[in-house]
């Protein structure tokens, strides 16, 4: 099967990787285009625009960072609607707000062409394992078609029916994440005011209910404040930002996520966003040092 891959972030340099390794044909694009240097020397093709890649596949995936990065590679000169047609799928993997993606399906189904949006749960270490959850929406025939790539991207893909439905799954995800991380993060600070191990209480965690793999994963390097971007801090603080605007639409107070998206601001504000998103401890820390004993 051949694919387009527009977008070599963390994310998607992995998942292009990987789809090269289960011997999908792909041809690659990134706004630097010297990050496609590597996907070449592993059998990808590469093409100088959006709008070429569109022109050379049948089914193009996106990994973009942002609404604003996932609508300028579609609308901007060169971008994907100048070759989309009848016939081509174009699949939207980038983490974004439902009217993002509405506003690119709009546009592509008006050439012809089909559009899913299809974001993820699961970070680099997924991507690169191709275990990341897909939570697809939009044209069911597309999704049945793009099914072979998305068995090597993933361990389970949903289909939730209409545009938009998998971009507020995905707000919804990552917004009890982003609060987790927060609560996590006061927690270590805590056992460490109290003069209790970190260790031991990562140790405990593990051992019962609120036992998850984020906390395993993250913990240990966030004792040693090291925070090597997996999921940079800056995509959690859009993710907070967009899934709070969700909200607001809908009427649903959501004051835990509106203080843990304060401390992710905080943290962008102190040159953090492109750190890992548990880098939000170092806000933590510092909040907590407020009032000594
Ligand atoms: N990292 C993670 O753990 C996860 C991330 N996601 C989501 O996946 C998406 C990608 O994340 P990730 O790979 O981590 O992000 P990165 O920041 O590593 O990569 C972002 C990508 O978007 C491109 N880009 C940014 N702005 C523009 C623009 N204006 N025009 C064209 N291209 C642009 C970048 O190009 P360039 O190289 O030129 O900067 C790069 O290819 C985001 O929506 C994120 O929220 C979802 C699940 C997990
Ligand atoms: O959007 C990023 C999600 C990261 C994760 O699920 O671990």
């Amino acid at each position: 099967m051949e694919v387009g891959f527009l977008g070599l972030g963390i994310m998607g340099k992995a998942m292009a990787l990987n789809l090269l390794r289960h011997g999908f044909s792909v041809t690659v694009w990134n706004r630097t285009l010297s990050k496609c240097e590597e996907l070449v020397e592993s059998g990808a093709s590469v093409e100088e625009t959006p709008a070429g890649v569109i022109k050379k596949c049948k089914y193009t995936i996106a990994m973009l960072s942002d609404p604003s990065a996932a609508l300028s590679v579609v609308f901007d000169k060169d971008g994907v609607l100048e070759q989309m047609c009848s016939g081509k799928g174009y699949i939207d993997m980038s983490t974004v707000d439902a009217q993002t993606s509405s506003k690119i399906s709009e546009a592509i189904t008006k050439t012809g062409g089909c559009f899913l949006e299809a974001p993820v749960s699961g970070s680099k270490k997924p991507a690169e394992d191709g275990q990341l959850v897909i939570l697809a929406a939009g044209e069911k025939a597309l999704y049945e078609e793009i099914i072979p790539a998305f068995d090597v991207l993933g361990k389970k893909s949903f289909f939730l029916g209409q545009v938009g439905n998998g971009a507020k799954m995905k707000l919804v995800v990552n917004m009890i994440m982003g609060s987790m991380m927060n609560a996590f993060s006061e927690g270590l600070v805590l056992a460490d005011r109290s003069g209790l191990s970190q260790q031991t209480l990562l140790d405990v965690l593990e051992l019962g209910a609120v036992a998850n793999p984020m906390f395993k994963l993250k913990g240990p390097a966030m004792m040693k404040n090291a925070y090597p971007p997996a999921f940079p801090l800056k995509h959690q603080q859009k993710d907070m930002r967009l899934a709070l605007a969700l909200g607001d639409e809908r009427a649903v107070s959501m004051p835990v996520a509106a203080a843990s998206n304060e401390a992710f601001k905080k943290a962008r504000s102190l040159g953090l966003g492109d750190q890992d998103f548990s880098a939000v401890y170092e806000v933590v820390k510092v909040a907590g040092s407020s009032e000594e004993s």
